[in-house]
Parts: structure tokens; C-alpha cells; sequence
């Protein structure tokens, strides 16, 4: 399996893993007669691809990227500065489809005291909404919203291809609020995710920026008018006030689980001729899951059509991205001039993250997992396992959650017990049970043991430390576990990523450690081998 973890150690340090490779701008060719229409933008890290000139040239610069060949590389800049963009305040056209960017009012021109953020968005994103960023903290642009941002407010479909805590969330909840009209009461935008966890913190993010008025209330329909409202459609949800609400008073932008969305679809409790964007959070993931593909499918083609719609798919791996690209074009998920943004692609994992290993026998991990603990004392962490109880238990075996989070428990190893009695996340809980368990982590419980359920799209900032008391099934479960620590995209704060390994797996941690090109760091524990 091409995407099996396979590593071996190293010595530790933390390296930077950015290569000062010029950016480039690659273009991909996707099928003979597609080429010159499909554009693949890769930009280098340390280099910060100018996105002053692609802004400045405005949307006209895309037309002439189109038609350099595949041959051609070409190096927009070699500042490595973060400069602001300055939106070049073209007029976007609307496409016959009435997918174009919808022109929002002008800011007066008035530019002083503006945030860089907003300077990017001006003229596109509403005022409100990018008031409402600031205040949230949003002001900078991360990279993959200094590069992905003037494309996707241009109203172009989009691969968003961009490391873990980048700030994808962000890059394309702006350009769906750039095209909503909040005096419209229909679905326009639905963004999927594929936990409920994700869902409700998206939403949660997309309600900041609508500001007041933005939730709702108990499944009731807010009573606030010319609001946009933000509904979730998620896994285990069963309220049939929100099915009147979407009926009577559609929320202008639903957050969901692909089979909630599609059951209210097809039950014609929600309605889709109004959507103008569909995003795809953690792409991969569900075109990977066999239980999700027909759902996606149908969703992406059958239900909405994508010349109606701007397509924006979203994840921090994209394996075989390519043939990932060449295939949403021919099932028609996304229009056929859909632009791959790869940021980063040299660095498929943040810098700020330390990667470190212990092999140990897998009855010595639980001591050596406390041992850690107390030497590192994280201010948070997550201790990752790869079985839930429930299927523990009928292959016969104890349940990892439930015996590592009763080890810990039962060693009291800090003075403060409340705070650091282990909590568990795992699909099988109740959906309310895991609501309670995210929200006592986010409110300062410091140690969750957690199945896969935590490793996409989570974002915890105060995790400071990772551990895999078990080896991760894959080279992206990997990526994405190691992402819930250093999720800091302005000030790049390190994260540890620890990982246990017997020594028969060690060649799996070699492999891994070529294929990413990281340096691990070989911990010894005591009592380990
Ligand atoms: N412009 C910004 N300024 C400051 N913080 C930001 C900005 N954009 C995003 N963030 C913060 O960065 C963190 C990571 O963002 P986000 O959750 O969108 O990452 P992501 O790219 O979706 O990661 P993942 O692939 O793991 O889901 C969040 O805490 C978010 O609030």
C-alpha cells in the first residue's frame, strides 16, 4: 500500500524541512484538449509566490497563465516577505451561471486602518463580514489565503491543497459570503465535512463572521431578518424543527455530514436550486470512504450542477492529486478551468512540528507513555489509538481508549487530578457524550484519548503535544494526527508529535521518513528497550 506509514528513526531536531526552491507556477496538463484551461499553482514556503502580481493583474492574469504551456516554469518572485495583498478592485464579472463573484459594496475607498485581510478581499467580501474577521483576530492572511483567496473570490473552482492549521477554514468561508444574499432566504452554500465535530466548528466559525443573528436557536428559525443564518445538518441529528425551519425559513448557509445532507435533499426538505458554491472539507477523505462516494457523487452532479456552482474542495493531502484533478473534471465535480492551489507542496507537514519516537513492546507503552507525560508536561495533548471500544471488544480484546484513559487515571500523575483525568472521543459515543467531552476539552481538561474521530480537521490550539500510543493506519493518518498540535499559522509555535513503535514496525517509521523527508527524533524512555 503506496500509503502506508513507513519510517524509522533519526536523530531528533527540529528541521527546517523547506527546501528554497524557487516558486513556481506549474502548469498541469490534465487531459489533451483540457490543458491549456486547468492550472495547477504550486508556491514554495520560504518563498512566498507574489501574489501582489497575481492580485495586481487582477483576474486578466489568469487568462495568460492559462495559455503558458505545461513546459513553462516561472518564478514570480523571490521575496519571501509576507506582504498584504491589495485586491486590484477589478469588477468580477458574473458568468452566465450567475457563479461569479457578486460585486459587494465598495469600501469608499478608504484604505488607511485597514487590515491586510481585508485590503485582499476588498470589494468582494462585505464589509461586515471582514469587520467581523478582525475582530475574531483573523487581520493577516495566512499563505493559502494570500494565494488562494484572489482566485476563489474571481469565483473560479478551486482545489484547495494546503498543509494542516493553514487556515483553510477561512480561504473558503470569505468567497461564499462574498456571493450570499442575505435578504435571500434559500440554501446558497454548503459546505460538507465528514465528522460532526468538524461540522460544528466550522459553523461555529461561519456564525462569527455573519455576526449577530447567525444561529440557531434550538432548531427555531432566529427571528432576525437580512442576517445570513447558519444551519447544521450533522450526523446524528434528528430534529424535525430544522426540517420545518428549511422548509419555511431556509438558512442562507448549511454545514454538514454528507448523509444528513443528502437525506434532506432527497426528501426535498432541502432545496438546492439557489446554491452557488458547494466546498468539500477533507476531500479526501470522503471520496475515499465507500459508504460516502455515492452520496458526493450525486451531490456534485445529480443534485446541483457545477456550471451553477463554484466548487471548492478542500484537505491537507491529496494523495496522487493529479489523477485526483484529472477525475473530478471527468465525473464533472468541478468545472473544467478548476485550479489546483498547492501550497507548500515541497513541505507536506508544518516545519513547527517535532517529530519524535520511542520504540518500546507493546505492554511497555503505557508506562512509557506516563513517563512522557511527566517530562513533557503538555499544556494539552492527544493521545491517539486506532480502535474504538466497541470493536475492541468484539475482536476479544480490551479497549485502548478505555485502558490507557484508566491508566493515566489511575496513576494520578499531577497534582491537579480534575484537569488531567483523560477524557475519550470516539465515534461510538453518543453524539451528545462527545460534545460534552470536545467542550470540557476546549474549556481546559488537558488529556484526550481519541480514535481517528479527532484527527481531521480538529482545531484544538491549545494541544501542544501529540502522542501514537498506536502507529497510525496511514502516511495521512499520520499527517493529519501530527496536525492537531502547532496549529498556530502566524506565529508558527512547535507542536511534538510523539509516536510509539515496536521494533518489528520500525521499518514502517524508515519508510514514512523517506517518503516525507523528516527528521525524527529517537526518544529513549526508561523501562523501554
Ligand atoms: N488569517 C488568520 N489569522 C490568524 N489566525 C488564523 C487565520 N486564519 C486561520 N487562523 C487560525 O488558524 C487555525 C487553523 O485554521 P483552520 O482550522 O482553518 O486550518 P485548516 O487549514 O483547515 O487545517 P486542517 O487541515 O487541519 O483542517 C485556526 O485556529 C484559525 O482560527
Amino acid at each position: 500500500m503506496a500509503d502506508m506509514i513507513g519510517w524509522t528513526m533519526l536523530r531528533a531536531s527540529r528541521t527546517s524541512l523547506g527546501f528554497v526552491a524557487a516558486p513556481l507556477l506549474h502548469f498541469q496538463k490534465i487531459t489533451h484538449e483540457r490543458a491549456w484551461k486547468c492550472v495547477t499553482v504550486s508556491t514554495s514556503a520560504r518563498i512566498s509566490i507574489s501574489c501582489n502580481n497575481f492580485c495586481k493583474a487582477g483576474l486578466s492574469s489568469l487568462a495568460q497563465f492559462e495559455r503558458i504551456s505545461s513546459q513553462q516554469v516561472r518564478v514570480l518572485s523571490s521575496d519571501s516577505s509576507f506582504s498584504p495583498l491589495v485586491a486590484s478592485g477589478e469588477k468580477v464579472e458574473e458568468d452566465a451561471s450567475g457563479v461569479g463573484a457578486l460585486e459587494h459594496e465598495h469600501n469608499g475607498g478608504q484604505e488607511d486602518g485597514m487590515s491586510p485581510l481585508s485590503k485582499l478581499c476588498m470589494n468582494k467580501v462585505p464589509e461586515y463580514v471582514l469587520r467581523k474577521a478582525e475582530e475574531v483576530g483573523y487581520s493577516v492572511p495566512t499563505l493559502v489565503q494570500q494565494e488562494a483567496l484572489p482566485v476563489l473570490l474571481s469565483g473560479r473552482d478551486c482545489i484547495l491543497h494546503a498543509q494542516t492549521g493553514s487556515g483553510k477554514t477561512l480561504a473558503y468561508l470569505l468567497p461564499i459570503f462574498a456571493k450570499i444574499l442575505p435578504a435571500r432566504a434559500a440554501v446558497q452554500a454548503i459546505v460538507v465535512v465528514p465528522t460532526r465535530e468538524l461540522g460544528m466548528q466550522v459553523a461555529k466559525v461561519a456564525r462569527k463572521l455573519a455576526g449577530k443573528g447567525g444561529s440557531e436557536e434550538d432548531g427555531k428559525a432566529p427571528k432576525e431578518k437580512g442576517t445570513v443564518m447558519v444551519m447544521t445538518l450533522l450526523e446524528g441529528g434528528t430534529n424535525s424543527r430544522q426540517k420545518a425551519w428549511l422548509k419555511a425559513e431556509p438558512p442562507q448557509i448549511v454545514v454538514g455530514t454528507l448523509e444528513r445532507i443528502a437525506r434532506m435533499i432527497e426528501t426535498k426538505n432541502l432545496r438546492t436550486n439557489a446554491v452557488n458554491t458547494i466546498v468539500i472539507d477533507e476531500v479526501d477523505a470522503m471520496m475515499g470512504a465507500a459508504k460516502e462516494g455515492g452520496h458526493l457523487h450525486k451531490l456534485l452532479s445529480e443534485y446541483t450542477r457545477p456550471q451553477q456552482r463554484q466548487t471548492i474542495l478542500a484537505s491537507a493531502t491529496i494523495p496522487q492529486h493529479r489523477r485526483f484533478l484529472n477525475d473530478c473534471i471527468q465525473n464533472k465535480w468541478v468545472k473544467e478551468d478548476v485550479m489546483h492551489i498547492h501550497v507548500r507542496p515541497e513541505d507536506k507537514m508544518p516545519s513547527y512540528l517535532h517529530h519524535r519516537y520511542v520504540v518500546c513492546e507493546k505492554d511497555d507503552r503505557l508506562p512509557a507513555l506516563l513517563s512522557l507525560l511527566q517530562s513533557d508536561a503538555p499544556r494539552a495533548a492527544i493521545i491517539f489509538v486506532n480502535d474504538q471500544s466497541e470493536k475492541a471488544k468484539r475482536a476479544g480484546n480490551t479497549p485502548t481508549t478505555i485502558t490507557v484513559a484508566d491508566y493515566i487515571a489511575k496513576m494520578k500523575f499531577s497534582s491537579d487530578d480534575a484537569l488531567w483525568e483523560p477524557l475519550v472521543l470516539e465515534e461510538e459515543s453518543h453524539v451528545n457524550a462527545r460534545a460534552a467531552t470536545l467542550a470540557d476539552f476546549r474549556d481546559g481538561r488537558c488529556l484526550l484519548v481519541a480514535t481517528e474521530l479527532a484527527a481531521r480537521g480538529l482545531d484544538l490550539p491549545e494541544v501542544s503535544h501529540v502522542y501514537n500510543f498506536e502507529w497510525p493506519p496511514s502516511v495521512t493518518s499520520y499527517i493529519h494526527r501530527a496536525g492537531r498540535t502547532g496549529r498556530q499559522p502566524i506565529t508558527e509555535e512547535l507542536g511534538t508529535v510523539t509516536s510509539f513503535i515496536t521494533p518489528k514496525e520500525l521499518f514502517v517509521l524508515r519508510r514514512l521518513e523517506n517518503e516525507m523527508m523528516l527528521k525524527f527524533e529517537a526518544l529513549k524512555v526508561q523501562g523501554t528497550t
